[in-house]
């Protein structure tokens, strides 16, 4: 089901409106396909030899200039059963066949696809002498049978089963062919004393024709090669259409295109499915290419940049984090400021926090609300060095841990570092501070 909706799918991709050879009907005659062609198929839809032309609802097709009704098709056997068209409807036919006995089934000389598949064969013959008794000619033993109703004064006519190759050569001397039919089937056989009446009978439900083996090995290359030459220019034309939707199938709906084509021809024989695996193969073969060629020159390339640039966006996160950490530190760097300046961010002094070794720490509040603690030096004795050392030391050490908590501690203009280098750190008590709560200019 599938594969029948791909062959529907493409039949719709078909823009081209090329015609394939469906199959088609006659009377009773269903599902006629190839090999067969119908008279006004296109060139290359079955075969000439197998052409049907419909005629009041019958099918006809020519052997050998013999003209028959096609009765049935078996496509699994490879057979046809054929009524002769010219056996008339009275009690007495004879075949009207005016071709030359057949040496070999229907072949001739132009004909070579279009063999029967009955064993027996039924031969009339005209004879100027009585046949008294049954005679025997030289390979078989033959009955001669009278066909009195066709039999005059000086022609009597005789009928006789023969089988595989017709004892044509081998008639009595007195006697001249007149015309011969296959009879049934290598199913249904005539025996081999048969009367006119049993040949009659045998000869109004015809006989089978088959497919020659030959024929199929032509067949298949005619096949392939047409289906290919189909599909190519099926390629090229969707590739050269302006739709893209045209062009993106032209890959895909070639190999469609291909199948559906050896369907037409070769409905669901051998062959089909041959060209199905094949196809099918090639299709994967093909994918296993391009997925290479893509892994070689997209998806590895592509995975070597992806991966480059989550480097890159890292680095540049951790540069921009860096940078954004210097720009506080800007912040955080020393700043002058007057006595009167500290005296009004201090309040005069008016909230001591605590008390440090090196003076008293007040509480001050910067622009903007920002409150800070204020040291005034009151107790140095090494002339503000800790001022100058310190800030660098620490700087360094901030960028090594960029994400301290300290960052955002609020800033203290007047920042002493413990590292600076200053005598071993006294503990700070009052008694300690000469004039606590006193402080002296900066
Ligand atoms: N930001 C602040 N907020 C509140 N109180 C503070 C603040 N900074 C300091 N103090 C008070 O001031 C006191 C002295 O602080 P400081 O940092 O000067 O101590 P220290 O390190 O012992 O001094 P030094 O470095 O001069 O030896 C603290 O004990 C605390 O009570």
């Amino acid at each position: 089901s599938t594969l029948s909706a791909l062959l529907m799918k493409t039949e719709l991709l078909d823009v081209q409106g090329q015609t394939f050879c469906p199959s088609s009907s006659c009377g009773l005659l269903q599902d006629i396909r190839y090999p067969f062609r119908k008279r006004g198929d296109p060139p290359g839809c079955g075969f000439p030899e197998y052409e049907l032309v419909c005629i009041d609802n019958k099918a006809i097709i020519y052997i050998n200039r013999g003209k028959y009704f096609v009765t049935s098709i078996s496509y699994t056997d490879n057979t046809f059963w054929v009524v002769d068209a010219n056996l008339d409807n009275s009690s007495c036919p004879i075949p009207e066949s005016s071709q030359y006995p057949y040496a070999y089934g229907l072949q001739s000389e132009n004909i070579t696809l279009l063999y029967p598949d009955a064993i027996t064969w039924a031969a009339f013959v005209s004879c100027s002498e009585l046949i008294r008794s049954n005679a025997v000619s030289l390979y078989t033993s033959v009955m001669y049978k009278p066909v009195d109703c066709r039999s005059t004064k000086n022609s009597l006519v005789y009928v006789f089963i023969t089988k595989y190759s017709p004892e044509v050569g081998n008639i009595k001397p007195s006697c001249r062919y007149l015309s011969m039919t296959p009879l049934g089937s290598w199913h249904v056989r005539a025996p081999d004393n048969a009367s006119f009446e049993d040949v009659v009978i045998f000869m109004r439900n015809g006989f089978s024709v088959r497919f020659p083996e030959q024929i199929e090995d032509r067949t298949y290359r005619f096949i392939i090669n047409l289906c290919l030459n189909d599909s190519v220019s099926y390629f090229y034309t969707q590739i050269s259409s302006s739709s893209i939707l045209n062009q993106t199938s032209a890959i895909v709906g070639m190999d469609l295109h291909f199948l559906r084509c050896v369907n037409d021809y070769s409905y669901r024989t051998k062959l089909f499915w041959t060209a199905v695996a094949v196809v099918s193969i090639m299709d994967i073969l093909k994918f296993m290419i391009v997925l290479a060629i893509l892994s070689r020159f997209v998806f590895s390339p592509l995975a070597v940049f992806t991966f480059l640039g989550y480097k890159y966006w890292k680095t540049r996160i951790s540069i921009d984090a860096v940078e954004k950490f210097l720009q506080m530190q800007q912040t955080l760097s020393p700043t002058r400021y007057a006595y009167t300046d500290i005296t009004a961010i201090t309040g005069h002094f008016r909230e001591k926090l605590g008390q440090g070794g090196y003076g008293s720490v007040y509480k001050g509040a910067l622009p903007g609300d920002v409150f800070v603690a204020v040291k005034m030096l009151a107790n140095s004795c090494c002339n503000g060095d800790e001022f100058c050392h310190s800030p660098e030391k620490k700087e360094k050490k901030k960028i090594k841990i960029p994400r301290g908590p300290h960052l955002s501690a609020s800033p203290s203009p007047l920042f002493c570092s413990r590292r600076a280098a200053r005598p071993r750190r006294r503990r700070s008590t009052p008694t300690s501070v000469p004039r606590a709560g006193q402080p002296r200019k900066p």
